[in-house]
C-alpha cells in the first residue's frame, strides 16, 4: 500500500473547494474529514475540522452533488483510506473505495453508481436489542437462535450442524421486521449490512447485480455478521411475472446475482442473511428453496397483551402522567401495528408539548389516537366496532361447529386481530398429517366447520358480511373435490370426474369427458351439500347460543382465544341429536 501526503486545510478552503466543484469526494470521520481533489484540479489530499453537525455538512455534499462516506467509528478502517483511494482499482472507478467504508445513514443517490449503499455499523452497534421489540414473542424465540449461531458458530461447525443461511420475516408493514434484524445483530454484537430491495431496481442494467455482488463481498470481509434486505419483493419478484413494468430485466439479473451468491456462500461462515417482506405471495419460488431462504418467520401485528408491551417499549422515553393507563390504550388500539404505537407515544408527546405540559396525559393520547387513527384509515383498515363484533361471532362460530366435527376440522386459535392486506380475523385449525386422505365424515365436518363463520352471522345479524365469501369458496371446493375427484356421492358413485392433482402430475389420464347432464348433476349435489353443511352449523350454533355469546365476549376482549383456554370453552358444545346420523351417513349428499 502506498502511503499518501495529506495536508490540512481551512474549512472555509473546503468550502469553496466543495462549490468550485473540485471535491472528488469525501470521508467524514467523526474527528475529521478528508477529502481529495479530482484529478483536474491535482487529486491532492486534504483533512480538515469538522464545522458544525455532521448532519448539515452532509446536506451541503448532497447540495453539490460530491461522493460521500461516513465513518462511525475510525477503528472500523483496516487501512489508510487514502491508500486505498489510490490503488489501482479505484482510479478506473471501481467499487472498492465504498466496499471498503460503509456510509451510515442518509446519503441516498450520492454514491457513484455500482457501490454497494449498504450501511454498516460496528459489531453490536445498532444499539437495538430484544429488549426494544415487543409483542413478538414467537419471532424473537425463533431468532434467538441466528443469534447463538452468529455467537457460537464453532459450537455448531465442530459438530458438523449445518447453519442456516437466509431467514424471511413475513408480516404487515410497521410490525418491527428491521427492528428484528437490528435486535440479532446487536444481541449478536456483530456488524449490520442493510440495504432495501427498492434501492436495486431503479437503476442502470448491471448496477444491480454489481451492488449485490459487493454486499456479500463486504459481509463476507466482515463475518460474523447480517446482511438485511428490506422489501426483498421488489427484487424477489417471481421472474417474469410482470414485463411491462420497465426495468424487469435489470430486476432479473439482480435476483439472479442474489441467487448466486446465496448458493455461493455457507451459513457456517458466519454470514447470515435476513430479509423481509410483506408480500411473501409474490416471491420468485427459487428463494424459497432449500439453502436459501428456508426459514421463514411471521412477524405478525401485536395482540392486546403485545400492544401493550409496545406501548411500554415506546413510554419509556416519554414522561407519563400518573393517569395513563396503557392497558386501556392497548384495548382502543387494535389493529395497530408496532410503528403506528411508536407513532402515537409521539404524537401525544407532542400534544403534551403543545399544551407545555410536564407530563403525557390520557388526554394527549386520545387526542393523538384520532390523529394517528385518521392517517391509518388512509392506509388500513382499523375496525369499527360492529366489525370487531361480526368478525368476533364469525370466527366462534367456526369454532364450535368445529368443535364437534371429527378429524382436523377442531379449530386451535381464533383471533381477531386484523392481519395482512384482507383478513379481518382467522381461526387456525390443528395441523392434521395428510389433507388428501381426508375421510368422508371429515370433509363433512370440514365443509360445516367452514360454513360456522358465515352461520353466526346469520344467527346474530341475520345477515352476511362479505367476510365469509372466502369461506363459502373453500366450503364449494371442498365439496366440488368431494364428488367429482373422490367419488363421494350415492348418484354418481366412485367415479373420478377430474383428475386430482396428483393425478394430472403423473400425467393421468382417467378424465371422463362430462356430458351437460353429468355437470348439472354434479352442481345440485354440491349445492345439496353445502345446504346441507349449512342447516347443521346452524342448528348447532342455535343449540349452543349461550356459548357462542360468552365465547365471543371474551374473544373480543382479548382477541386471541387458544391453548387451554380456548379447549375449555369448547368441550361444552353440545351435539345435536342428528349429528352423527349426519356425519356417518353413507354418501356425502344422502339426506339426513
Ligand atoms: N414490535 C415492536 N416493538 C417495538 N417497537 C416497534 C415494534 N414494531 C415496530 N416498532 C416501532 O416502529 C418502527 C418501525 O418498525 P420497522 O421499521 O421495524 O417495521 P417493519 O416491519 O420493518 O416495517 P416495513 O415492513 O414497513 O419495513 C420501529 O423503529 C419501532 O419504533
Ligand atoms: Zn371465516
Amino acid at each position: 500500500m502506498k502511503t499518501v501526503a495529506i495536508s490540512q486545510s481551512a474549512y472555509s478552503e473546503f468550502q469553496t473547494q466543495i462549490r468550485a466543484q473540485q471535491v472528488a469526494r469525501v470521508l467524514i470521520k467523526p474527528q475529521r474529514i478528508e477529502y481529495s481533489l479530482k484529478p483536474e484540479f491535482g487529486g491532492a489530499h486534504y483533512y480538515t475540522l469538522p464545522a458544525g453537525p455532521a448532519q448539515d455538512l452532509q446536506a451541503f455534499l448532497r447540495e453539490h452533488n460530491v461522493e460521500f462516506a461516513l465513518l462511525p467509528d475510525s477503528d472500523i478502517t483496516p487501512a489508510s483510506w487514502v491508500g486505498l483511494l489510490l490503488s489501482a482499482g479505484m482510479m478506473i472507478g471501481s467499487f472498492v473505495w465504498l466496499s471498503k467504508f460503509s456510509e451510515a445513514g442518509g446519503g441516498a443517490g450520492v454514491m457513484g453508481v455500482g457501490k454497494s449503499k449498504a450501511r454498516t455499523y460496528k459489531g453490536g452497534n445498532t444499539g437495538i436489542t430484544f429488549a426494544d421489540v415487543a409483542g413478538v414473542d414467537e419471532a424473537k424465540q425463533e431468532l434467538q437462535e441466528v443469534v447463538d449461531f452468529l455467537q457460537n458458530g464453532e459450537k455448531y461447525r465442530r459438530i458438523g450442524a449445518k447453519i442456516p443461511k437466509g431467514v424471511l420475516l413475513v408480516g404487515p408493514p410497521g410490525t418491527g421486521k428491521t427492528l428484528l434484524a437490528k435486535a440479532v445483530a446487536g444481541e449478536a454484537g456483530v456488524p449490520f449490512l442493510s440495504m432495501s430491495g427498492s434501492e436495486f431496481v431503479e437503476l442502470y442494467v448491471g448496477v444491480g447485480a454489481s451492488r449485490v455482488r459487493d454486499l456479500f463481498t463486504q459481509a463476507k470481509r466482515q463475518s460474523p455478521c447480517i446482511i438485511f434486505i428490506d422489501e426483498l419483493d421488489a427484487i424477489g419478484k417471481s421472474r417474469g411475472s410482470n414485463p411491462s413494468m420497465g426495468g424487469n430485466d435489470e430486476r432479473e439479473q439482480t435476483l439472479n446475482q442474489l441467487l448466486t451468491e446465496m448458493d455461493g456462500f455457507d451459513g457456517n461462515d458466519g454470514v447470515i442473511l435476513i430479509a423481509a417482506t410483506n408480500r411473501p405471495e409474490i416471491l420468485d419460488p427459487a428463494l424459497r428453496r432449500p439453502g436459501r431462504f428456508d426459514r421463514q418467520v411471521l412477524v405478525d401485528r401485536p395482540d392486546k397483551s403485545g400492544r401493550e408491551q409496545i406501548l411500554q417499549v415506546h413510554a419509556q422515553k416519554v414522561i407519563l402522567g400518573e393517569d395513563v393507563d396503557l392497558a386501556t390504550i392497548a384495548t382502543q388500539t387494535a389493529g395497530f401495528a408496532g410503528a403506528d404505537l411508536a407513532n402515537l407515544v409521539n404524537e401525544a408527546a407532542l400534544m403534551a408539548a403543545r399544551h407545555n405540559r410536564q407530563a403525557v396525559l390520557m388526554m394527549d393520547f386520545a387526542e393523538a389516537f384520532e390523529r394517528v387513527v385518521a392517517g391509518l384509515e388512509k392506509r388500513s383498515r382499523v375496525l369499527s366496532d360492529t366489525e370487531r363484533r361480526t368478525v368476533a361471532y364469525h370466527e366462534v362460530g367456526h369454532a364450535l361447529v368445529g368443535a364437534l366435527m371429527p378429524g382436523g376440522s377442531k379449530v386451535s386459535k381464533i383471533s381477531i386481530v386484523p392481519r395482512g392486506m384482507g383478513a379481518l380475523g382467522y381461526t387456525m385449525q390443528t395441523p392434521e398429517e395428510d389433507r388428501f386422505l381426508m375421510l368422508e365424515d371429515e370433509l363433512r365436518g370440514q365443509i360445516a366447520m367452514l360454513l360456522g363463520g358465515r352461520s353466526a352471522e346469520e344467527i346474530v345479524f341475520g345477515k352476511v358480511s362479505s367476510g365469509a365469501s372466502d369461506d363459502i369458496q373453500k366450503a364449494t371446493d371442498l365439496s366440488e373435490r368431494a364428488i367429482t375427484q373422490y367419488g363421494m356421492s350415492d348418484t354418481l358413485g366412485p367415479i373420478a370426474f377430474e383428475k386430482t392433482q396428483a393425478q394430472f402430475l403423473e400425467g393421468s389420464t382417467t378424465r371422463r369427458s362430462i356430458s351437460g347432464e353429468v355437470a348439472t348433476e354434479i352442481d345440485r349435489l354440491v349445492k345439496e351439500t353445502i345446504d346441507n353443511a349449512h342447516d347443521m352449523a346452524l342448528e348447532i350454533l342455535k343449540l349452543n347460543r349461550d356459548l357462542m355469546e360468552s365465547t365471543t365476549q371474551t374473544l373480543l376482549e382479548t382477541e386471541v382465544l387458544e391453548g387451554k383456554q380456548l379447549a375449555a370453552m369448547l368441550t361444552q358444545v353440545q351435539a345435536p341429536a342428528g349429528l352423527d346420523a349426519w356425519l356417518t351417513n353413507q354418501s356425502l349428499t344422502h339426506q339426513a
